[in-house]
């Protein structure tokens, strides 16, 4: 019997997840990212990661998704060398595009955001290395294309924060006028079959010769789909690196003024935003057994009044989008169980007001918050998050990305 093979690139770590027809989990490989900037390293990490997987379940591989984490973008060549740096996911370098976007596209589009995938290709195109380029891509499309070999396709989940129309299924036209449309890229539904894996790579690595690649997605699209939640209401937060919020809607809200925007699901809308705050952050203070060890000791009864903002560096994308607002980390208590939980509480409330806001621009009501990402196995964070949510919270039965992309993977079997 075939099976599917999931690949999810999130921002520290990468995850393959083997699943078979009846969506049982077979086998599960990690490999963590060191340097999740370099094209070199995640090339080196996907072979790693197949490398890993038995070689008897490989044999048995008949469709692969990979996903990546949304608006992490590079330029590259025909041959997919790439020909920029990595424009990471919160890589604000395009702020001073978001002017002249204005000027061009729908108020309040995704686009106009200082990290969308389109301020960062027309900051790119001011660069020297432009004129080498042919393609630009998004981390899920490069990653894919390794294993394909066709440069130059993307899906329509990460293509959002491009420009493209999820609603028309097509580019815009004020997108296709302007002069770097050449490189844009084609755009496929997620899990549409773009082609075999190449004849060299299934010999290496002893695929079969009809494993078939699938249009990919973006991390937290793949967390949600990992999570089953299906009822327009549920929502699913993604507490990784960073902090993803999304709730499935019957309506779609797109508002950039907070970092609101709408990815396609069926004929549904997956309405939410990233915070840059969430894992990352306590992971810049806290060692992960300090996590657990710290949080075991806190009373979610008895909440700090520490009004914090926590974040690494300057700059959020939602619920406030700016590229500037400062980390709120002060005052600094003595007891490390309270700093932690001022900054749990500091994240929870900055995901009810995400939550808040997205009903009150008319996504639907939100019932109840599945949790996916490390962060989903801390109960006290949970309880904190639920007295600020009003609704139940609770982990999701599966937790990993790459458990959602080997489900998008399936669907083409
Ligand atoms: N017990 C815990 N409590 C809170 N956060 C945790 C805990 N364990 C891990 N994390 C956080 O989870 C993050 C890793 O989650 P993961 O879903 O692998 O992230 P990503 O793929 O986005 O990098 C780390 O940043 C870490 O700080
Ligand atoms: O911060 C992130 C990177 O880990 C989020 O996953 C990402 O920005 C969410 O984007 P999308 O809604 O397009 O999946």
């Amino acid at each position: 019997m075939l099976c599917a093979l999931g690949i999810d690139f999130g921002t520290s770590g990468a995850r393959a997840i083997v699943i078979d027809a009846e969506q049982q989990l077979l086998a599960q490989v990690v490999v963590t990212l060191s340097q999740p900037e370099q094209p070199q390293v995640w090339r080196a990490t996907l072979f790693d990661l197949l490398g890993q997987i038995p070689a008897v379940l490989r044999q048995r591989i008949g469709a692969i998704a990979v996903n990546g984490t949304s608006s992490t973008v590079l330029m590259c060549d025909a041959q997919g060398q790439p020909r920029s740096a990595v424009l990471m996911y919160n890589d604000a370098r395009g702020a001073g595009q978001v002017d002249f976007l204005r000027t061009i596209a729908p108020p309040r589009h995704t686009v106009l955001s200082p990290t969308s995938s389109l301020a960062k290709l027309l900051w790119l195109q001011q660069q020297p290395e432009f004129a080498a380029a042919q393609y630009f891509l998004h981390q899920a499309d490069w990653l894919a294309a390794l294993l394909h070999g066709q440069w130059g396709v993307s899906d329509y989940h990460n293509a959002l924060k491009l420009g493209y129309d999820v609603g028309a299924l097509r580019y815009p036209d004020w997108l296709t006028d302007l002069d770097l449309a050449p490189l844009l890229p084609q755009v496929m539904s997620p899990g549409q079959v773009i082609g075999p894996v190449t004849a060299s790579l299934c010999e290496t690595f002893g695929l079969p010769a009809s494993c078939l690649v699938c249009a990919g997605t973006t991390d937290s699209i793949a967390a949600f789909l990992a999570s089953g939640v299906a009822v327009p209401g549920e929502a699913v937060t993604s507490l990784g690196s960073t902090l993803a919020v999304k709730l499935l809607s019957e309506t779609r809200v797109d508002d950039s003024r907070y970092g609101i925007y709408s990815h396609r699901l069926g004929n549904l809308w997956l309405v939410g935003g990233a915070s840059n705050t969430g894992g990352a952050v306590l992971k810049a203070f806290f060692s992960k057994k300090e996590l657990v060890e710290l949080s075991k000791q806190i009373d979610p009864n008895r909440l700090t009044e520490l009004d914090y903002y926590p974040l690494i560096k300057p700059g959020d994308r939602f619920p406030v989008n700016d590229p500037t607002l400062p980390p709120r980390l002060v005052p600094r208590p003595a007891s490390s169980v309270r700093f932690l939980q001022g900054m749990l509480e500091g994240m929870a409330r900055i995901e009810a007001k995400g939550y808040a806001l997205l009903q009150q621009l008319g996504a639907s009501p939100l019932i109840q918050v599945k949790t996916a990402g490390g962060g989903a196995q801390n109960l006290a964070w949970t309880a904190l998050r639920q007295q600020q949510l009003g609704v139940p919270v609770s982990p999701a039965p599966q937790i990993e990305a790459a458990y959602g992309v080997a489900l998008l993977a399936q669907s083409a079997l």
